[in-house]
């Protein structure tokens, strides 16, 4: 056996026994939107057209992230403006995901479970390789890869907004023994100045507020994440 190839053995063994951290291989996780945050020393240099196609996706998406938030709003019969009007300025992180395969998937989670702390999570699969996870009455589904489709996953602030009428789900990544994944996470979320909570509308008698209404709800959400605990229990009622 080759040095090179013992040293990949050992590292295996490494990971594999994080079973509590998670196996993955964080790529980027940068901001991409608004445009005076992108910090492009820190985007990857190669291949020279990831720059403008990074660009042109967070574009394409920011529309789409509209749309849908749009068409959330008009499904509440709410003013269609409503959730972004409360978002401001959209902010929007990239995060590349890159999961190595592991010879014992069973013992190592890619991703830990976590509900994202975004409004809204578009998630751009893998095309072959399976691994997302969501939590329903206590058990495990998989999400089925359907050939370029986005995954679109309602986010803490979606949840605190509807007043909880869209739910933010628990949801994890598991590991393949044998192939690699990689996976693109676009995050949108509010801008951290605006004031996050239930719309009027959506507020009664029979629905009380469920949520505070509170500023920069990400910075709650990875304090509370490192605790592995939900940040959304914080801001209830
Ligand atoms: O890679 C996946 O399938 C899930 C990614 C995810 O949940 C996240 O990045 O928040
Ligand atoms: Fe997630």
């Amino acid at each position: 056996m080759g040095q090179k190839e013992s040293i990949m053995k050992d590292m295996e063994v490494t990971l594999c026994s994080q079973k509590i951290k998670g196996l993955i291989g964080l790529i980027v996780f940068t901001s991409v939107q608004p445009e005076h945050q992108r910090i492009f020393q820190a985007w990857p240099q190669q291949p020279p057209e990831f720059r403008d196609v990074l660009i042109e996706y967070t574009e394409k998406l920011k529309e789409l992230n509209e749309g849908i938030m749009k068409a959330m709003a008009k499904s509440l019969k709410l003013e269609e403006e409503s959730f972004l009007k409360q978002c401001g300025d959209t902010n929007m992180f990239a995060r590349f995901n890159y999961y190595p395969p592991c010879k014992r998937p069973e013992s190592v989670l890619g991703l830990k479970s976590h509900a994202d702390g975004s409004a809204m999570t578009l998630l751009l699969q893998d095309p072959n390789v399976e691994g997302l996870q969501i939590l329903r009455d206590n058990n495990w589904f998989k999400v089925s890869i359907i050939p370029d489709a986005l995954v679109v996953n309602v986010g803490d602030q979606m949840e605190m907004m509807s007043n909880g009428v869209f739910k933010s789900p628990i949801h994890r990544a598991v590991i393949n023994s044998e192939k690699e994944r990689l996976t693109i996470a676009m995050f949108c979320a509010p801008d951290v100045e605006s004031e996050i909570g239930p719309v009027d509308e959506l507020i009664d008698e029979s629905r009380p507020k469920l949520y505070k209404t509170i500023k920069n709800y990400v910075k709650t959400y990875f304090q509370y994440y490192q605790q592995n605990k939900r940040a959304i229990d914080a801001v209830r009622v």
